[in-house]
C-alpha cells in the first residue's frame, strides 16, 4: 500500500488556499486537522500496480466507460501517452496540462478546463482498463487475456447496452467529488477524437474498506458493507486473488501485475426494502444490521458459522448473501470489493433511483466473479431487492514504471 504524501496544488495559489482552509483549523478540533490533512494528500501514480485498486478507498467515485473512435494503434498509443501524463499530474493536486486553465494563449482553448483550482488532491487515484472490444479493434486477438470477454447474462440481469461495456474505463476515486469529475472530464476533453465517453457513473459513500485503517461503510439497504473484503494489509491474500501471476496465460504475460475489473450497476428497490421487517432483511443479508455481526455471532469480525442451527433451520440461512457467496463455498475464491452507493435522482413514479455501483478487482473473473455472482443470481433472497442494469468486464494494466505510459507492456 502506498502512503499518501501532502501536496499543494500548484494552481493559482491553490497550496494558499489549501494551506489557509488548514490554518481555519489550528484553532478547531484534532479530527478537524486529520480531515483536512487527508484531503490535501495525494497518492504517488506511479508504481508496481496501478492506484486506486488496493490503495485505501476514498469517499467519490466517477467512474467513465469510453469507445474508441480509431482503429489506428498509434493515435491509440498516443492517446494512452496523454492520458498517462494529464493524469499524473491530477493526482498530485496539477492541472490536467502543462500551462493550466488561465495562463494560456486567450486565443486556444485552455489544457484544463478550471473547475478545480484552488482543490487539493484528494487523494485522488485514476486507474485505467482495457475491455474486450479494444483487442478486436485494434487486431490484438493474439494478446487478449483469456478471460477477458463480455460477461454472461446471469439471471436477473435487465441489462441495457447504453450502460454496458466499452472499449476502455477509467476510474477516477477522490475525497472531493469535483477532483474526481475534474480527472475524467479533462482525460475525455484530451480524448477527443480519439475515444468518446460510452457511459459514466458518479458514486458516494464507498460500500468498500480496503484497508484495516478504515471504517467499515454502510451501503443504501443500511447495512455495513466490506466487513470480510480483502484488504491491503494482506499482501499474501491480494497477491493470490487479485493480481495476475506472470505465468497465469501465456498470451497476456503484459498483464503480470495487472488485474481485471468487474463493474455491475445494481439497481435497489430501497422503498420496498424499506418496508421488510429488521428480522428478514437480517436472514436476507446472513449478518445483524447494527454491529454488522454474522448471525450467531457478537462482533463485526466474529467468523461466520454456517454449521450453526437455531431450531431446526440453519442460523446463516441458506439463501442469505453472505452464506452463498462466502469463500469457503467457492473454492477458497475472493475479491477485492470496491464499490459505491448511488442516487441517480428518481423515477417518475416516485422511487429514488438508487442502487450500488459494484466494482471488484480480480485475478480470473471465470474462478473468482461469475459463479460467485451466478450463485447469488439463482438463491440469494436479496436479489428480490436488485436489478442489475449496467455490467462490464475490463482488464486493468500493471503499474506504470518511470518513463512509461499506462499499457505499455501491451504494445511492446
Ligand atoms: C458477485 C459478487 C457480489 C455482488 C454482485 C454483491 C452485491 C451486493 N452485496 C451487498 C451487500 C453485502 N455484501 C456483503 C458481503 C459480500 N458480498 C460479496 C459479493 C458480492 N456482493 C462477497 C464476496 C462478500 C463477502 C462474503 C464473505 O467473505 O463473508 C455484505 C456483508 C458485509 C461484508 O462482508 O462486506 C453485505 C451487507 C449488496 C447490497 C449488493 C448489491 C447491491
Ligand atoms: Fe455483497
Amino acid at each position: 500500500m502506498s502512503t499518501p504524501r501532502l501536496s499543494r496544488r500548484g494552481l493559482l495559489g491553490g497550496g494558499v488556499a489549501a494551506a489557509g482552509v488548514a490554518g481555519a483549523f489550528v484553532a478547531g478540533r484534532a479530527s478537524a486537522d486529520d480531515a483536512q490533512a487527508a484531503v490535501a494528500a495525494s497518492y504517488a501514480f506511479r508504481g508496481e500496480h496501478q492506484a486506486g485498486i488496493v490503495t485505501p478507498a476514498q469517499d467519490r467515485l466517477h467512474f467513465a466507460a469510453f469507445d474508441l473512435l480509431t482503429t489506428d494503434r498509434d493515435e491509440v498509443v498516443a492517446l494512452l501517452q496523454d492520458w498517462t501524463a494529464a493524469a499524473e499530474r491530477m493526482t498530485r493536486g496539477d492541472g490536467a496540462g502543462e500551462v493550466g486553465p488561465v495562463d494560456g494563449d486567450p486565443l486556444l482553448p485552455p489544457d484544463d478546463t478550471g473547475e478545480a483550482i484552488g482543490l487539493p488532491p484528494a487523494r485522488l487515484t485514476i486507474t485505467f482498463g482495457f475491455g474486450p472490444t479494444f483487442f478486436d479493434k485494434l487486431d490484438l486477438a493474439d494478446r487478449r487475456p483469456k478471460a477477458l470477454r463480455r460477461l454472461p447474462h446471469f439471471p436477473a440481469d435487465v441489462l441495457v447496452e447504453e450502460i454496458s461495456d466499452g472499449d476502455l474505463c477509467v476510474q477516477a476515486c477522490a475525497d472531493d467529488p469535483q477532483v474526481a469529475v475534474h480527472a475524467v472530464r479533462n482525460l475525455a476533453r484530451i480524448a477527443f477524437g480519439r475515444a468518446a465517453v460510452r457511459w459514466s457513473q458518479l458514486g458516494f459513500g464507498r460500500t468498500s474498506s480496503t484497508s484495516t485503517t478504515q471504517d467499515t461503510p454502510r451501503n443504501l439497504f443500511g447495512f455495513k458493507d466490506g466487513t470480510a473484503n480483502l484488504k491491503a494489509e494482506q499482501p499474501e491474500l491480494v497477491d493470490t486473488h487479485v493480481w495476475v501471476g506472470a505465468d497465469d496465460d501465456p498470451a497476456a504475460g503484459w498483464l503480470a501485475g495487472g488485474s481485471y475489473l468487474v463493474a455491475r450497476r445494481i439497481a435497489m428497490t430501497i422503498e420496498l426494502w424499506d418496508r421488510q421487517p429488521l428480522a428478514d432483511q437480517e436472514q436476507f443479508v446472513g449478518r445483524t444490521k447494527g454491529a454488522g455481526a454474522p448471525l450467531g455471532g457478537d462482533k463485526e469480525f466474529d467468523e461466520p458459522d454456517f454449521d450453526a442451527v437455531t431450531g431446526l433451520a440453519p442460523t446463516i440461512p441458506v439463501d442469505s448473501h453472505v452464506r452463498l457467496v462466502h469463500p469457503s463455498f467457492h473454492g477458497g475464491a475472493q475479491m477485492l470489493r470496491r464499490g459505491y452507493n448511488f442516487v441517480d435522482g428518481s423515477t417518475p413514479l416516485g422511487a429514488l433511483n438508487a442502487g450500488l455501483f459494484f466494482i471488484a478487482y480480480v485475478r480470473d473473473p471465470d474462478t473468482h466473479f461469475i459463479p460467485i455472482q451466478n450463485a447469488m443470481a439463482k438463491s440469494d433472497a436479496m436479489m428480490e431487492y436488485l436489478k442489475v442494469n449496467g455490467s462490464a468486464l475490463f482488464v486493468v494494466p500493471p503499474g506504470i514504471a518511470a518513463g512509461e505510459y499506462v499499457g505499455q507492456s501491451l504494445f511492446a
